[in-house]
């Protein structure tokens, strides 16, 4: 039996050219599979019968289909299935020899919880009468996370959607290294810019000097780059004239701007955005829209979390839909933002809150 098998990943003839562009793979190759020969290698005692194979059953006399058919049936396309893209991945990995390491970021059986109180003390009289009584504030657990897996090769753009509170900018913070997880396996290659809450790590006595120095830091950048880069920062950030003053003394637009400056200096390989900020003035809007852009040119993996439908479409080309801390889709970013917006009709207003269906 032939069976035509529809392959998602593209082998790219010329071996050299490894760039895994989504659009390039948009055109699936056909691989030719000999699913009976994959049957025949099933171990003997989990093959069914040959008479009972859905391909080679046949209805009784009077057409009724005994009840054990279709479990057999149902377990053996999946073994077939779940071996076929063993094979696939077998298959490529020998015309493309890294094929298992152009991974980006890959997350297996992520989880993480956080601690919410659930009943909040909110004034000194009752913390001590509390203490006094030992009767300390009751907290619960709360699964932000929940077992999340997904894999993301280098060059792809990802959108993550979801409605609110449903875990997207803690899953960018996972990926980012903000957050350890508290079970399962975070994997990235290659340098991150992460733009998160730009200026979140800004210590607020510090001039914008330091603030260099220490938010480069927790990006991640040693201090013999930020030194080399230092000029490029001050200047692109426009706030020459205010670097040694307090960053208490700068405007939520400046500290914005300060952090943009820090955060994109790099080239990165792997770029995380939690919504696309227009920072700053106009000019400033630009110029910053214009860097983003040149950062996320070909190459460059991109973790956009936003909450315009549109733009993830514009940019992304899949889309994962995150839904009370689980993963509900990952693929082609026009087909799960379709599913997305088919859910968004029963979601609550709460859910929807500052979330652009358009
Ligand atoms: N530091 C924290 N401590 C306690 N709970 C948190 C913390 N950070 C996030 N949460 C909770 O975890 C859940 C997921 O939050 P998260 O910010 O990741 O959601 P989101 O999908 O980005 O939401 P939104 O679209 O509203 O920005 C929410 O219920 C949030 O209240």
């Amino acid at each position: 039996m032939k069976k035509n098998l529809r392959f998602k990943n593209n082998i790219n003839s010329d071996s050299n050219n490894q760039n895994r562009n989504f659009n390039q793979r948009k055109q699936p190759k056909e691989v030719i599979f000999d699913l009976q020969d994959d049957y025949n290698r099933i171990p003997n005692d989990m093959q069914q019968p040959k008479s009972l194979h859905p391909n080679g059953w046949q209805p009784s006399k009077n057409n009724e289909v005994p009840d054990y058919i279709e479990p057999i049936h149902n377990n053996i396309l999946e073994k077939e299935t779940a071996k076929q893209h063993q094979d696939v991945d077998n298959l490529v990995s020998q015309f493309i020899p890294d094929y298992h390491e152009k991974v980006a970021v890959e997350l297996k059986n992520v989880s993480l919880s956080f601690k919410i109180s659930n009943d909040k003390i909110d004034n000194l009289k009752e913390y001590v009468i509390r203490t006094i009584k030992r009767n300390k504030e009751k907290s619960r657990k709360f699964k932000a996370l929940d077992n999340v897996s997904f894999k993301i090769y280098q060059g792809e753009k990802v959108g993550v959607i979801g409605f609110n509170g449903a875990g997207k900018s803690t899953l960018l913070k996972i990926v980012s290294g903000v957050y350890d997880c508290d079970s399962g396996e975070v994997t990235t290659n290659g340098i991150i810019a992460p733009l998160l809450s730009l200026g979140a790590g800004f210590d607020y006595n510090y001039s914008g000097k330091d603030n260099i120095f220490l938010n480069g830091a927790i990006l991640g950048y040693t201090e013999k780059f930020l030194k080399s880069k230092y000029n490029e920062i001050v200047e692109f950030s426009e706030l020459e004239e205010f670097i040694n003053f307090p960053v208490k003394n700068y405007s939520s637009g400046m500290l914005a701007k300060l952090g943009f400056s820090i955060a994109t200096v790099v080239n990165p390989d792997i770029l995380i955005i939690d919504e696309i900020l227009s920072v700053g003035d106009v000019k400033f809007q630009k110029k910053s829209n214009d860097k983003l852009k040149s950062l996320m040119g070909s190459g460059t993996t991109v973790l956009l979390v936003s909450h315009s439908i549109q733009q993830i479409r514009n940019i992304c080309d899949k889309a994962l839909w995150i839904n009370e801390g689980k993963v509900v889709a990952f693929d082609e970013v026009n087909k799960v933002c379709d599913a997305y917006l088919k859910a968004a009709q029963s979601a609550s207003k709460d859910q929807l809150k500052n979330i652009s269906l358009e």
